[in-house]
Formats: C-alpha cells, structure tokens, sequence
C-alpha cells in the first residue's frame, strides 16, 4: 500500500512517518527532498507492507500558488493530507491540494498534527471535521509529539480505504465483464417439455 504524506512545510509530516515506522518522535528532521520507507505493520491480523513516501514541499512556496503534487499522487494508492492545526495557511495549502485532485484521485485520509499545542490552535476541531465532510474522508486529529497509537491508527485507516476501493474497484471490473454476458435463469429443461 503505497502512501504519499503531503501537507505544508512544516506541519509535521516527517514527524508523523517516523512516528508510524519507528514508534519514535524526532524533534528535528532535517531533510530538504522527498524520502520513501518501506515498512511492514499488521493491520485488520493481516500482514501489509507499506511505501511511504514523505513529501518535502518548497518552503517558499507562494500561499497563494496551486499546489502541485501531480508525481506524488499518480504515483500513490492513499494520500494522508496533513495540516497543523496551529497553521491557518497549511489548512488552506490542504484545501487547495484536494480542489487541484482529480476526481478519480486515491482515497484520501485528513489529519490535524500538534494537537498537544492547545495555546496555539488556529483550526477548531469542527472546521477540520466540516472539511473532512467536504472530503467525504475520514478525519483525526492527532500529535506526532505524543501520540504512538493514534498516529498508527490514521495510517491503517487510510490503509483501509485503500484495500476498500481495490476490492471496489475490482468487482465494477468484475460486473462490467459480466454485464456483456446474458445470465439465463434456469427453466424446464427440453428433455422435460413434451416430445412434439
Ligand atoms: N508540538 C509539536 N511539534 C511538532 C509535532 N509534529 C512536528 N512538530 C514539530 O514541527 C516541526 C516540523 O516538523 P517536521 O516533521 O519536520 O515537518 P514536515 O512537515 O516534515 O516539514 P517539511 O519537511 O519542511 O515539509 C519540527 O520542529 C517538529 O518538532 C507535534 O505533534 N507537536
């Protein structure tokens, strides 16, 4: 299951993958390009092995510029869309990545990141679930700084969405290729019917 992390500078992705594939919090992650994790978890008592790839966006990036993350979602089965919620401008980065989505897009997963930072919050719990509405996605909030469990939670339940719309994906191919086919109910059969 391939999953692409995307969001603003600095809103904690880095964080947040580290956290999934280590159980560990690293403060300070400096890195200045994209990097892919491979990694294997349990999810639903089944084995999955997970991509990961941890998107680094240009820090100076024009707010006002459409994202553009068109390698990184071709290329992924799931996109976990994070902002901070400490972070007005990476909650409108997030609106404007989804708007720039086409339709048959990978299902997509939002997280609020640095929960733990009460005094800071910019973004209520409601507009992130109003937004995830919009999204027709799951929603969570959560902190790469303190949460072990929850962040693995938000990574399986994108990991979810994703086997769900293969085995979806799967049977549409399954009924069009049996739409072609006429099914015939049973009948008498002509050994049944009357000689004449
Ligand atoms: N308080 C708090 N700080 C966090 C949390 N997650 C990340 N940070 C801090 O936020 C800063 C940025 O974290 P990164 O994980 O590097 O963020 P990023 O989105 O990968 O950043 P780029 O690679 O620049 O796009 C670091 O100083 C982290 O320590 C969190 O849950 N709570």
């Amino acid at each position: 299951v391939k999953i692409a992390v995307i969001g603003a500078p600095g809103v904690g992705k880095s964080a947040l993958t580290v956290r999934f594939l280590t159980k560990r919090y690293i403060g300070e992650y400096d890195h200045h390009s994209e990097n892919r994790y491979r990694h294997e978890a349990v999810v639903d008592n089944e084995p999955v092995l997970f991509e990961i790839l941890d998107t680094c966006p240009k820090a100076d990036e024009d707010e006002e510029q459409v994202t553009n993350q068109t390698e990184a979602v071709q290329w992924a089965d799931g996109l976990l869309l994070v902002y901070s919620i400490t972070d007005r401008r990476s909650f409108n980065y997030i609106r404007r990545t989804r708007a720039n989505l086409q339709t048959d897009s990978p299902p997509v997963v939002l997280v609020g990141n640095k929960v733990d930072m009460i005094h800071g919050r910019q973004i209520s719990t409601e507009e992130g679930e109003i937004l995830a509405k919009d999204f027709e996605c799951k929603f969570s909030e959560v902190s790469a700084a303190e949460h072990v469990g929850q962040v693995a939670d938000t990574f399986h339940d994108l990991c979810r969405e994703v086997l769900a719309a293969r085995r979806k994906s799967k049977q549409s191919l399954l009924d069009r290729m049996l739409g072609g086919t006429r099914v015939y109910s049973r009948g008498k059969s002509d050994s049944a019917l009357p000689k004449d």
